[in-house]
């Protein structure tokens, strides 16, 4: 049996869709247009990539979108004035800075700085809170982008077992929450996991976010499985894989996400849910 491919690509279309339907339905009542700013500091083009991607989906849902592209000098002052200034401007519900940042920088005074109701990536310390407490406002694109996936998918994810391998601040552990939050019984593995194949073999949901290709072989994947691959790995061939070993994986799991075209598309399409929420609940 082969897996059914969860499609990343077509489930952040039908999201952004309706993200656009939202944003009509402000214009009609002679509300303003949300508006996101979008910061980059320094010129790493995979970010340029990704943040070329967030813009152009901005224009497409009919958000005003603010661009600040900022040099690799910028010091930590400069980039907290500029918080600063956004948090301030009635224009802007959405403040998203590109990470990593250049190390001079600090990424934890950064998202700190941000005011929670337009900390539309959900990295800060309060919405983080407002997860772990089970009263969720802004939650992270990623994994709140996956929960969507599973959505799509008929389960009922009360009692299952689902397994993060990865403990970032951005991905693992808000998805542990996410994935607690909707019932699940949860296991976080991460570095020091002493035997990761035998969590992994338990999983009747696995989400992977690991960052390394084939880090993950598919016969660990148990029968019947729903797999979530958050890992985008480039290869010298130019290719883009995941983490997990699609073409072994998919002939054990029920469901699989593909790299790309899975998870991907979804943490963007979230970015822009969160924009919209953070307008229409925060600062209309
Ligand atoms: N403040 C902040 N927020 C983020 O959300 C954030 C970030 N920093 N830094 C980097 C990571 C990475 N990330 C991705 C977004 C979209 C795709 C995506 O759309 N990928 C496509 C294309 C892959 C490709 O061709 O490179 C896919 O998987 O199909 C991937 C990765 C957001 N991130």
């Amino acid at each position: 049996m082969s897996a059914q491919i969860i499609d990343g690509k077509a489930i952040a279309a039908k999201v952004t869709d309706k993200v656009t339907e939202g944003v009509k339905a402000r214009i009609a009542k002679g509300l303003r247009a949300p508006g996101l700013a979008v910061v980059l500091v320094g010129g790493d083009p995979a970010s340029q990539i990704y943040v070329q991607s967030k813009r152009r989906t901005c224009e497409k849902v009919g958000f005003t979108s603010k661009a600040f592209d900022l040099p690799d000098t910028t010091t930590q002052e400069d980039l907290l004035a500029l918080i600063d200034q956004l948090n301030d401007d009635d224009s802007i519900d959405g403040i998203l800075v590109q990470f990593p940042l250049p190390k001079s920088l600090d990424e934890t005074l950064v998202v700190e700085r941000i005011k929670p109701s337009k900390d539309v990536d959900g990295f800060h310390p309060y919405n983080v809170g407002r997860l772990a407490q089970r009263i969720p406002k802004l939650r992270s694109c990623t994994p709140r982008g996956m929960i969507t996936m599973l959505e799509t998918i008929d389960v009922d994810l009360h009692g299952k077992h689902a397994v993060v391998v990865g403990a970032s601040n951005i991905v693992g552990r808000p998805m542990t929450l996410e994935l607690l939050l909707a019932g699940c019984t949860t296991t976080t593995c991460h570095r020091f996991t002493s035997d990761l194949e035998h969590h992994v073999r338990q999983a009747d949901i696995l989400v992977v976010a690991r960052g390394k290709a084939n880090f993950i072989p598919g016969e660990w994947v148990k029968e019947g499985a729903i797999v979530l691959d958050v890992g985008i790995n480039r290869l010298e061939s130019g290719k883009i894989t995941g983490d997990v070993d699609f073409d072994t994986a998919k002939e054990r799991a029920a469901y699989i996400s593909p790299v790309p075209g899975g998870v991907g598309p979804m943490t963007v399409a979230t970015l822009i849910e969160n924009t919209l929420f953070a307008c229409n609940e925060f600062h209309s």
